[in-house]
């Protein structure tokens, strides 16, 4: 389980995120949605470890990672694929596959099996990153994370600007993913894919979280939640 307890994150002065409590365990894929500037990428962030918190805690498995670098909370099992995609853009497919199975730690995740799960790369497995399209660089994004075998995998907004069929592709195996044992954490502007896929979501607005909830209770509360997220908390009041 990993858990960001009444995080706060200033950037300078700037406060980012205020008491943000969130849990996110190995056996649920739980969605964090909100509009530009919310505070979803400083909230994955902070839950990877890449930024300090300024009051707070953060764990992992019952254990406090607040002051832990990055590279340890990665070790202990937390994977991030970053919105940047973060692809080796004059490797091949395999190049890359094999960089990120540098990272690799013993687990059910090996490049032949992340090939299986993702058809496209194995089709293009010798072109190069720069090659590939959007929703392709997206796959091997999350394939060379996968080579890491986190027990949690954290999403930067993967599905953005992609086609309805690669998300279509990708929601496929985030669910495939999921019941082989990883969690996913899911950042989305919106509430389309986590919809479809998500057991839990939070909302973020202004830095803090402006809703909470299972997916039945935000099917019972959609317009509600769906004006939070376009329109901001203080319009609700
Ligand atoms: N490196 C930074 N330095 C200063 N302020 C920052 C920095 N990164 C983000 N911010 C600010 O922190 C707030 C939250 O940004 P964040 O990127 O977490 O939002 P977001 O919900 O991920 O938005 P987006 O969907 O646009 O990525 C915003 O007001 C943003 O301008």
């Amino acid at each position: 389980m990993m858990v960001l307890d009444s995080a706060c994150v200033q950037y300078g002065l700037a406060r980012a995120l205020h008491d943000v409590c969130i849990t996110a365990s190995q056996d649920e894929i739980i969605a964090i949605v909100g509009r530009n500037g919310a505070g979803k990428s400083t909230t994955l962030k902070s839950m990877m470890g890449l930024l300090p918190l300024s009051k707070g805690k953060r764990l992992f498995q019952e254990r406090d990672i607040t002051t832990l670098p990055v590279e340890q909370i990665s070790r202990l099992g937390v994977g991030f694929v970053p919105d940047t995609r973060r692809i080796f853009p004059n490797l091949t497919v395999h190049e890359n596959l094999r960089m990120g199975a540098l990272a690799h730690k013993p687990g059910y995740w090996t490049i032949e099996r992340v090939l299986e799960i993702f058809p496209r790369l194995q089709e293009r497995i010798g072109f190069g990153g720069d090659q590939l399209s959007g929703g392709e660089q997206q796959m091997l994004s999350i394939a060379r994370a996968l080579l890491g075998n986190p027990k949690i995998l954290l999403l930067d907004e993967p599905t953005e600007g992609l086609a309805p069929k690669i998300v279509d592709e990708l929601i496929d195996v985030f669910v495939q993913v999921h019941r082989l044992g990883t969690g996913l954490v899911l950042v989305e502007q919106n509430l389309k894919v986590p919809m479809r896929l998500a057991d839990r979501q939070y909302v973020l607005d202004h830095g803090t979280v402006a809703w909470s909830g299972t997916s039945k209770e935000l099917d019972a509360q959609r317009d509600h939640v769906e004006s939070i997220i376009t329109t901001g908390v203080s319009s609700e009041e």
